[in-house]
């Protein structure tokens, strides 16, 4: 797993299965909550017309404003949430249906089945099941834990079943919320290189909410920024960084200062 920088380089470059494919392609005609108090009968309007569309490949950051619609764009795209108005389009690989996997701010671990079984169970009808269940533990650094009940796990063990949850299913698109919060930093960081290592040996389209601009510098390809609501995109903005510069707190920290800077109206959600 542990690949030198200039291979995952390589490899990085390589995330783009099918060059112009898309994996995503979301319309947000409408999506309103209901009123919170009585005067607001008509509720409020979280999206108007909001669309965006994902190649393939990728880590895609979406980076807004508390109650922009973070959680709530994940939960359409996953289909958990289909009040709204307008249509998702997942067009899935070779003609078959597209494969989604999620990992949600808390690892949402069923606390009765063992971690084997938890990754088991969304692997139902896999002919290698039980191979993958094993594979997935060694590729997160859980080998020998499956037999362990989630509650004896530490806040980063578990998230490491969830991220090893997510990617067993081989997703078309990983939709990531803020997977590694409230998390402290040092096992934040491991996460996130592991994360890194994961999408190096195993390329994917990841589409990832945080609202932490340095994670979003140091994994992804490309930062949306979103305004308050009624949601829009404010920037699409690219990360032509290289493994070895993500690897860098110095460098990181270096374009974090440059983009509070540029960008500082964009990062508060408009004006
Ligand atoms: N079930 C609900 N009923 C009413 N309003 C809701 C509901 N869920 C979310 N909202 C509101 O919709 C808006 C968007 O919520 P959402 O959780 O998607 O935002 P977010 O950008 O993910 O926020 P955060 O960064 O704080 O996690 C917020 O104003 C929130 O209060």
């Amino acid at each position: 797993m542990d690949l030198p920088l200039d291979e995952l380089d390589r490899t990085r470059a390589g995330r783009c299965p099918a060059a112009g494919a898309e994996v995503l392609s979301l319309d947000i005609r409408s999506k309103r909550y209901p009123a919170r108090d009585r005067d607001g009968a008509a509720g409020h309007a979280v999206f108007e017309n909001f669309r965006l569309t994902l190649p393939a490949g990728g880590v895609h950051a979406i980076v807004g404003p508390s109650g922009c619609g973070k959680t709530t764009l994940l939960n359409i795209v996953a289909g958990l949430d289909r009040a709204y108005q307008g249509s998702v389009r997942l067009p899935g690989a070779a003609g078959r249906e597209p494969v989604l996997g999620y990992v949600f701010q808390t690892p949402r671990l069923l606390p009765w089945r063992t971690v084997a079984e938890n990754l088991s169970l969304v692997l139902h009808g896999v002919p290698d099941r039980e191979e993958r269940v094993a594979r997935w533990l060694r590729e997160v650094g859980l080998d020998g834990q499956g037999g362990v009940y989630p509650s004896r796990l530490s806040g980063g063990m578990s998230r490491r079943v969830a991220l090893a949850r997510a990617f067993a299913v081989e997703p078309d698109l990983l939709l990531m919320d803020e997977p590694f919060v409230s998390l402290d930093e040092p096992t934040a960081r491991h996460l996130r290189q592991l994360l890194t290592r994961i999408l190096q040996a195993h390329p994917t389209t990841v589409l990832f909410v945080t609202h932490d601009l340095r994670e979003a510098i140091t994994l992804a390809d490309r930062i949306l920024f979103l305004s308050r609501p009624p949601t829009r995109l404010l920037l699409d903005l690219p990360i032509p960084l290289t493994a070895a510069e993500r690897a860098d707190e110095a460098r990181v920290e270096a374009l974090w200062s440059a983009l509070r800077r540029d960008h500082a109206a964009t990062l508060e959600g408009g004006t």
